[in-house]
């Protein structure tokens, strides 16, 4: 089918999402978080939204996720509409989203209780999770005795224990240090490599997007649009010294800077108000 929507081809994609528009009404007045946004995420592909604070990313990756269903326009995830959050779409989260009071392995292993898996099954998927995570060690651990690198690791497992082909992630680094950010991404590059899930990865870091994505996604600020999809052809393991990387980093901080101004302009001008 012949399409000028970015990112769409002869296959099917993995995500559809076609014009979506989202207000929200608070305090007497509307606010128009997304308006127009047609999208196609191929099967397997790395794709990160990027913008400045408020300019809707979240509200998409929601849209995705099924926490909230766009106020015009549609979702298709797996071929199927999004009505509510499914099996199929796995969220990690800034903020972890362990429970507490259960162990790494338990963590882990909660989703597979809940789906039914007999013992066996969880302890041999549990056990290669946390290996191929690099938590073995801390597996009778708590959360609140591990770092936050660590924390995000045993939510990325107990994401992947689940098996959903598509991975919807909301700054899921953002909280770590430089260090530890890097380390993530590498490993999660890695997983990605050997498992080819499809992932949505929100992030305002402009390296974080060019070092991970197939295209990075640059959203205007409110209403939040696609302003540009910018392909990052650059092959992994990137080199973020490198003159290529470095040519699209200012290309990419150019137009983020565009909406960072107007954000700025339109806050002044709310002031001023
Ligand atoms: N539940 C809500 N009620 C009212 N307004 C909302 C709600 N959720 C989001 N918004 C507004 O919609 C706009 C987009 O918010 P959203 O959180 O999606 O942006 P974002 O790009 O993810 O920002 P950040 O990087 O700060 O998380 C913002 O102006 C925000 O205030």
């Amino acid at each position: 089918m012949a399409t000028d929507v970015p990112g769409a081809g002869a296959a099917e994609p993995a995500i559809r999402i076609r014009g979506v528009r989202k207000a929200f009404a608070t305090g007497g007045r509307e606010v128009l978080a997304l308006d127009g946004i047609d999208l196609d995420v191929a099967a397997g592909e790395l794709v990160c939204l990027l913008g400045p604070s408020g300019c809707g990313k979240s509200t998409l990756l929601n849209a995705i996720a099924g926490f909230s269903p766009p106020t015009r326009g549609t979702v298709v995830a797996n071929g199927r509409p999004v009505t509510a959050p499914g099996p199929d779409r796995a969220m990690v989260f800034q903020e972890y989203a362990l429970f507490p009071w259960m162990t790494v392995e338990r963590n882990v292993a909660f989703g597979l209780e809940m789906a039914g898996a007999t013992r066996q099954e969880i302890r041999a998927k549990v056990d290669a999770l946390l290996a191929k995570l690099n938590l073995s060690d801390f597996r009778d651990r708590f959360p609140k005795d591990l770092s936050g690198g660590m924390r995000q690791r045993v939510a990325i497992a107990r994401v992947l224990a689940i098996d959903a082909p598509m991975l919807l992630m909301d700054e899921p680094f953002g909280a770590l240090d430089a260090l530890t950010r890097r380390n993530l991404q590498d490993e999660l590059l890695r997983i990605w490599a050997e498992l080819r899930r499809t992932i949505v990865f929100v992030t305002h870091g402009i390296e974080e997007s060019i070092y991970l994505a197939d295209r990075v996604v640059v959203m205007t600020y409110r209403p939040g649009t696609v302003k540009r999809i910018v392909p990052v052809a650059l092959p992994r393991p990137r080199d973020p010294a490198s003159a290529e990387f470095n040519a699209l980093k200012r290309e990419v901080s150019a137009l983020v800077m565009e909406e960072q101004l107007r954000h700025e302009a339109a806050e002044g001008r709310a002031t001023a108000d």
